[in-house]
């Protein structure tokens, strides 16, 4: 039997990307596709490829206490719009927040699927991580789990392709005409996703994160994100590596490569690369992470803990190879 699935934010980049992969994933049907400016338009008018079997849809205003009989429901809203709703939704329901309302929230667990699927396993209510958090945390873990840097050191220099602002950045100067060809640091010091970035290397390592400093940027590309993350540490290269290598042995998403990870190698994909550099003698560790925010940071990992929430294999629907070049 398959599992009734609705998506919440259903016109947005998230959304949309959950839909790709609940549409080709074989346990899941899509039964219910919510919004708000887009209630009242047919699916196949937002999006013309939709496959033929989901053309009957018609996307709902968004309303908790009018759901039609779900299994599972993926919200994909702007941060701060779905707490409220979210609470309204009978427990019966599975959910996967995309958006950044119930990280390490009461109630909630943080869905790092690669680092702890078993945290995950046998919850109802996940929140994904962010798009920043994806990369950066899957990079940094094996280190943190080995104690191979100090917690307390960690500097992030992280660029991200202009989707991780959504279908909104467009009325909020992240236009075309203000993106191309241009390199847009924000957030400094401040950014949103500092907390659970902290939260969850002092979880990993047992230490403080609290000299933690993250700098992003916007580059001019439409799916990606790569996080150079600066660590202090006296391991060696290989260490690091083998380190990393021990860490995924058996996890299927994420790649541990010799050579720098690049963004486009996770394009359309759930996949994480993770690499290393360091020197002992300048007591430097380098961890490089390179997802797809929209896959990886967003609506892969989304699948993903849905699978792990539904005792499905964890890899399924998420199989298909990255878009290339
Ligand atoms: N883009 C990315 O790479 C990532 C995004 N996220 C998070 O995912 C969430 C969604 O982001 P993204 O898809 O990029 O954003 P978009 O701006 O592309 O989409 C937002 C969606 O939310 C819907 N929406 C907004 N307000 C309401 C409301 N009051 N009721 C119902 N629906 C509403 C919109 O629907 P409508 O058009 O019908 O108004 C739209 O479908 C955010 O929390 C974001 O931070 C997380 C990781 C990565
Ligand atoms: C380019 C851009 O604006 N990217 C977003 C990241 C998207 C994301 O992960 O957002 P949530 O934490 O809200 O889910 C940002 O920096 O806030």
């Amino acid at each position: 039997m398959s599992i009734r699935v609705g998506i919440v934010g259903i016109s947005g980049f998230g959304g949309g990307e959950a839909m790709r992969l609940v549409a080709a994933h074989p346990a899941f049907e899509l039964v219910y596709a919510a919004g708000e400016g887009s209630a009242g338009s047919r699916l196949a008018d937002r999006f013309p490829g939709l496959p033929a079997k989901l053309a009957h849809l018609v996307i709902e205003k968004w309303d908790p206490e009018a759901l039609p009989p779900l299994d599972l429901l993926f919200a994909s809203l702007p941060t701060g719009a779905s707490a409220e709703a979210l609470a309204r939704v009978p427990a019966s329901v599975k959910i996967v927040d995309i958006g950044g309302d119930h990280r390490y929230a009461e109630g909630w667990t943080y869905g790092l699927g690669d680092v702890w699927p078993e945290r995950i396993i046998g919850q109802t209510r996940i929140a994904n991580p962010g798009c920043f958090p994806a990369a950066t945390l899957t990079a940094l873990a094996p280190l943190l789990a080995e104690g191979l840097i100090e917690p307390g050191n960690i500097i992030i220099d992280a660029k991200t392709g202009v989707s991780g602002a959504g279908r909104g950045g467009a009325t909020s100067g992240f236009g075309y005409a203000e993106t191309n060809e241009n390199l847009i640091p924000y957030g400094l010091l401040k950014h949103t996703h500092m907390p659970e970035m902290a939260a969850t290397i002092e979880q990993l390592s047992g230490g403080s994160a609290a000299g933690l400093v993250f700098t992003p940027h916007l580059v001019p590309m439409t799916r990606g994100l790569l996080a150079t993350i600066y660590c202090r540490g006296r391991a060696t290269t290989e260490q690091c590596m083998q380190a990393a290598r021990r860490f995924y042995a058996d996890r299927p998403f994420v790649r541990v490569t010799d050579k720098p990870p690049q963004t486009k190698w996770a394009t359309g994909s759930n996949l994480a690369f993770v690499s290393y550099a360091a020197d002992p003698a300048r007591n430097l560790v380098m961890a490089i992470g390179a997802v797809d925010n929209l896959g990886k940071g967003a609506a892969g990992q989304a699948v993903q803990n849905a699978n792990l929430i539904c005792g499905l294999p964890e890899t399924m629907g998420l199989e298909g190879a990255p878009v290339w070049p």
